[in-house]
């Protein structure tokens, strides 16, 4: 063929066309220029803590809170420059996903996608259904896609959710495929007000919307009131498994397949084959450890071999629906790209919500986070692996070493198993999906996800990465996945917890990037997982700069140069210039001005409470007083937290020790503000020593602004508590009192 010609692409030509392309961001140049000014700024700063320690005679005090001054900015410093090996380097990934169909179609692989869920009550069935649905209905060869729906709880109402999922994708498939609807999740789909415009299809949505709605009912009224009908019960040999001394910690291991999707008969209704759907509940017994998450996804991945085995595994968590019904489409361009592909072990995407508020109270989106750093890492070719919205090549995750002869597996038939019978095969699964599998084996080793950490996907990520497998970070226009993210302070708090503990027990154990990572991976690559392992222990110097400062200016020591020094420049112009950056950053990233300013405010209510606490609980774990745990983030809100929830009214409520620790951070700096400025107003010579510590402090009081509103003024039920008001009023008061020389 005449490559000249360019009309009709040739195979020939096509096999050059790459699958995807990488772009370098613009403005790296100027940018790297601009943080090595920032880099300047910060070695003055350390240099003038050197420089200018007061001599400890008189003042012992002060001497030590000046060391204490450095040592906290020491700390910025070195974790500011980790965070820059993110930005160094940041790059775009663009797949190409009509080359892929061009080359591909008729050999496209099969696709695995495991679903895990826990607890039926914060993790209500029907939102498992919906992700269920919108991966089943993947613009994707059906008879290539098997859906595992993972259930921790064991609950049989998760179990005949499921069945009726199963029915209703008989309707629900057909309906997307002919009017190209969006999401495929329908839940999702019904929530748009788009979908309730005409369309031209408004016969067949009411009438599939009414089927949904149906179908929801049945659920929900199941398990309110705790019974599923018999006629029910008897379609499924399934509910046979549940008898009365099943609970969540103690059942066998279940498997049951609700949709074969070797069977010709198993089609929709408009006689297409549907995708297998397959139930699990691994075997969970009291004294044995289940691993939490890791477990369950262990247990997946092995019956997932003996069923269908697919070369690539999508993992979603229950409230991550999908969103773009070619992703998979895209995300292989990836894998399947001749000159690239098979150094890539996983593609992640973002994690995204379809909850934000505007101004995203809670900065759960972390735009800057999925934007820039996230890119920043896979332009190392070593994205971070999140847990869900990845598709793993199944081999990389099963343990394999990457070698200069691999050259990819994809293109193995998906498993048939013609001379099994479904009963075969579960039975088979169970065994699989027992406690005592795993025992004495590699699994939760070198094996599948590792075992021992409440942060499971980014250490086994880590581990990929040294095997020598290179990871992929892609963020599309449209988003992929949407998931539920918190709507209350405290779940957004406990969940920040778990992750930063869970990160830096990563740290301190045998997985430390610099160590595991030493010689295997790039000194850049460790450098940036330190950034995510390091959030705890970077809590202590911000705590001592919102605690310190403010009650020397109580006592009138001084911390800082004299704004008319010149050395109040340094100070001066890497505080603007990070934050100026960190705005233009945010608002590049779609986020709003007041979005930026609440995630200020959660930087430092996160790091002053979450990192803290995940500090102290990783020291205490490590010295052996305490154990692992994985506290579940709940999807379900009362109207009432969900009325303030759009209002982006903070949401208090409980009072656990979080809030006592913020309160009384917000309320000292309220005092020693005060205190500051009256010292200023008595002696206005003062004014040029202290007036840093008094920005500093109005700076918190006026990020906390909705804090002291919830403390005094609010009288809904989101308020802080008068307890914690209390004992706030109490601690902060007593700190006040402490004094510097
Ligand atoms: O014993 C457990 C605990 C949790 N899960 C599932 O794990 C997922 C994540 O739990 P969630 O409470 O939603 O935690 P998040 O903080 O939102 O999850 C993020 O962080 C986790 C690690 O801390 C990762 O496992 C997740 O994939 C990632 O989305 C959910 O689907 C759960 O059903 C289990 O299957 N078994
Ligand atoms: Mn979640």
């Amino acid at each position: 063929m005449d490559k000249q010609e360019g009309g009709v692409a040739g195979e020939d030509e096509a096999v050059l066309l790459p699958l995807f392309e990488r772009k370098a961001a613009r403005f790296r140049g100027a940018y790297r220029v601009f943080s090595s000014t920032i880099m300047v700024g910060i070695c003055l700063i350390w240099f003038y803590r050197l420089l200018n320690i007061p001599n400890g005679g008189g003042e012992t005090g002060k001497f030590w809170a000046w060391i204490g001054m450095f040592m906290a900015e020491l700390g910025f410093g070195i974790y500011w420059i980790s965070t820059q090996s993110f930005r160094w380097n940041v790059s775009y990934t663009h797949p190409f996903k009509d080359r892929l169909s061009h080359r591909y179609e008729d050999k496209l692989p099969g696709v695995d996608i495991f679903v895990c869920t826990a607890d039926p009550i914060m993790e209500p069935p029907t939102l498992a259904i919906n992700t269920v649905l919108s991966a089943m209905s993947y613009n994707y060869p059906p008879e290539k896609l098997s859906i595992y729906l993972s259930d921790d709880a064991g609950s049989e109402f998760t179990f005949y959710a499921l069945l009726e999922a199963s029915h209703f994708s008989k309707y629900w498939i057909p309906f997307c495929k002919r009017f190209k609807v969006e999401p495929r999740s329908p839940g999702g789909y019904f929530d748009l007000d788009s979908s309730m415009q005409d369309n031209g299809f408004g016969q067949e949505l009411l009438a599939i919307k009414k089927l949904y709605e149906e179908m929801k009912n049945r659920i929900e009224s199941a398990i309110e009131t705790g019974k599923i009908p018999k006629e029910t019960k008897d379609q499924h040999k399934g509910f046979s498994e549940w008898d009365l001394h099943i609970t969540k910690q103690n059942h066998q291991s279940i498997v049951q397949s609700l949709i074969d999707g070797r069977d010709i008969n198993a089609t929709d209704n408009d006689g297409h084959q549907l995708p297998s759907l397959v139930y699990m509940a691994r075997e969970k017994r009291h004294h044995w450890p289940h691993n939490f998450k890791a477990g369950a996804m262990n247990s997946l991945m092995r019956v997932s071999t003996e069923i269908s085995n697919a070369p690539f595994i999508l993992n979603l968590d229950c409230d991550m629906y999908a969103n773009d019904a070619d992703t998979i489409r895209e995300i292989l361009c990836f894998f399947m790209d001749e000159k690239e592909g098979h150094e890539v072990a996983y593609v992640q995407l973002p994690q995204n919500y379809d909850n934000l508020t505007k101004n995203d109270i809670y900065s759960n989106a972390a735009f800057a986070a999925s934007g820039v750093e996230f890119a920043g890492a896979g332009g190392y070719g070593a994205a971070f692996y999140f847990g869900t919205g990845c598709l793993h090549r199944r081999e990389s995750l099963f343990g394999k070493k990457y070698s200069k002869r691999y050259r990819g597996q994809w293109n193995i038939e998906t498993k048939k198993n013609v001379d099994r019978t479904i009963s075969d095969l579960e039975e088979a699964s169970k065994i699989l999906a027992s406690c005592s599998y795993e025992k004495d084996t590699e699994w939760g080793k070198e094996m599948g996800l590792i075992y021992g950490c409440p942060v499971e996907d980014i250490v086994t990520g880590l581990a990929i990465q040294c095997r020598g497998w290179k990871s992929v970070y892609y963020n599309p226009d449209r988003k992929a996945f949407l998931g539920v993210a918190p709507v209350t302070l405290d779940t957004a708090l406990v969940q920040h917890k778990r992750w930063s503990e869970g990160m830096f027990q990563i740290f301190l154990s045998k997985y430390c990037p610099f160590i595991y990572g030493h010689g295997v991976i790039k000194l850049s690559v460790q450098m940036v997982y330190c950034v995510y392992l390091l959030w705890a222990p970077i809590s202590l110097p911000v705590l001592y700069y919102v605690i310190v400062p403010p009650v020397c200016l109580l006592d009138g020591v001084s911390l800082f140069p004299e704004v008319s020094s010149i050395w109040f420049v340094p100070f001066a112009y890497v505080f603007i210039a990070r934050n100026g950056h960190s705005i233009i950053e945010s608002l590049s990233c779609d986020s709003t001005l007041k979005g930026w300013w609440n995630s200020q405010r959660m930087w430092l209510t996160r790091r002053t409470t979450s990192y803290f606490f995940g500090f102290l609980d990783t020291i205490l774990r490590q010295l052996g007083l305490s154990q692992t745990k994985f506290s579940i983030t709940t999807k379900v809100i009362t109207e009432d937290v969900s009325r303030r929830y759009e209002q982006e009214v903070m949401e208090f409520g409980s009072s656990t020790i979080m809030f006592t620790i913020m309160a009384t951070l917000a309320l000292l700096n309220l005092f020693t503000l005060v205190g500051g400025i009256r010292k200023v107003v008595l002696d206005f010579r003062v004014l040029d020593q202290l007036i840093p510590q008094i920005v500093l402090c109005a700076l918190v009081v006026v990020v906390n602004l909705p804090i002291y509103q919830a403390l005094f003024l609010r009288s809904d039920k989101g308020r802080i508590p008068f307890s914690v008001l209390f004992k706030s009023m109490v601690l902060a008061s007593l700190v006040c009192l402490i004094p510097v020389n």
